[in-house]
């Protein structure tokens, strides 16, 4: 008789070390947002579809909120189309909206449901205008100091989260774009043929509110940098896990790309969802090393007076 060597030993040992978290996370939302900067190239899409149909099938209800900035200012620019921020947010004319719903729910939105669904059917996409999912009303910039008008760029005023739940209790994995409906009523009717009766939401924004209206357990928002720095763009060291008052107090003092971001894990944090958590999305696996990491990768935003148990 020879002794049978295990070479699969490590791989089982892999598997038990995840028991306990998927075990305490077993049956809760999590909200993914995958930021347009993060969907780079082609591997990293595929390993991102593979995460969040590992989470589903280990028994989470993920959701995708998906962002597209740099895929919707290189479509303006093909187009001959200015390509404007103001306040971290884009100028949105009316001509710009229907770029934006066109790369977001037609384009970006697609290919996500196209990629999760090769592994079977999972993926659903839809709009912040489906069933009233997001309803809007105009926002302005404050640009130094100065109110903007910015165009047809929304503020969230409500979420009806049915719909997702539905699909979420069906075992779907909803896609969703950042387009919300306008919430004054003739201006929503006459987006029926047009974008007028839409607003462009910052996807980040709009990853929280969901997170915070399903109750989620946690919010990840994907990115292109590692996490939070401590001082950018200065030094790379990353700030690995924040209070809510903690952020609170550092928010006047962000940059660009990082304030809808953190602003989202703050109103998150405060309005339910267990733990915000800001990862590199250019690191191939980076939710499942996320989860299956003691320490975590990124930076991870809690409730103050961490009284909530499981939020680790
Ligand atoms: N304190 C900070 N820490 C990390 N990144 C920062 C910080 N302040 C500003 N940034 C910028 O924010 C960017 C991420 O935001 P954004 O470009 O909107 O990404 P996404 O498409 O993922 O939403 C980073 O690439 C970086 O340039
Ligand atoms: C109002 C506003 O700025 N909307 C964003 C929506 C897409 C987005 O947020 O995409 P990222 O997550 O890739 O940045 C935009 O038009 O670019």
């Amino acid at each position: 008789m020879s002794a049978r060597k295990h070479t699969a030993l490590p791989k089982a040992r892999t598997l038990i070390e995840a028991l306990p978290w998927l075990t305490r996370h077993h049956g809760k939302t999590v909200v993914i947002k995958f930021g347009g900067n993060a969907m780079v190239d082609e591997e990293l899409k595929r390993a991102f579809a593979q995460d969040v149909v590992f989470l589903r099938h280990a028994g989470l209800r993920p959701v995708v909120v998906h962002g597209g900035g740099p895929q919707i200012s290189a479509q303006l620019d093909l187009l001959g189309l200015e390509s404007e921020f103001k306040g971290g947010l884009r100028v949105t004319t009316p001509e710009a909206m229907n770029v934006v719903r066109m790369v977001l729910a037609g384009q970006v939105q697609r290919e996500l449901v196209g990629l999760l669904n090769e592994h079977g059917p999972l993926a659903v996409g839809m709009t912040g205008e489906d069933a009233h999912l997001m309803t809007a009303t105009k926002h302005f910039a404050q640009v130094d100091g100065e109110r903007v008008d910015i165009g047809r760029v929304g503020e969230i005023t409500a979420i009806d989260p049915g719909a997702v739940q539905a699909l979420l209790d069906d075992g779907r994995i909803p896609v969703i774009s950042s387009i919300a409906r306008s919430s004054d009523e003739e201006d929503a009717a006459s987006g029926a043929s047009g974008a007028s009766g839409v607003f462009n939401v910052n996807a980040d924004t709009a990853a929280a509110a969901l997170a915070a209206a399903l109750d989620a357990e946690t919010l990840m928002v994907l990115t292109d940098v590692e996490g939070l720095y401590e001082d950018w763009p200065n030094s790379d060291e990353v700030i690995s896990r924040l209070t809510a008052t903690e952020l609170e107090k550092l928010l006047p003092d962000l940059a660009s790309g990082m304030v809808p971001k953190m602003r989202g894990c703050l109103h998150a944090v405060r309005n339910g969802v267990h733990t915000a958590r800001v990862i590199d999305g250019r690191v191939q696996h980076s939710i499942l090393l996320e989860i299956f990491t003691d320490e975590g990768i990124g930076t991870m935003v809690v409730p103050d007076a961490n009284t909530i148990e499981g939020a680790t």
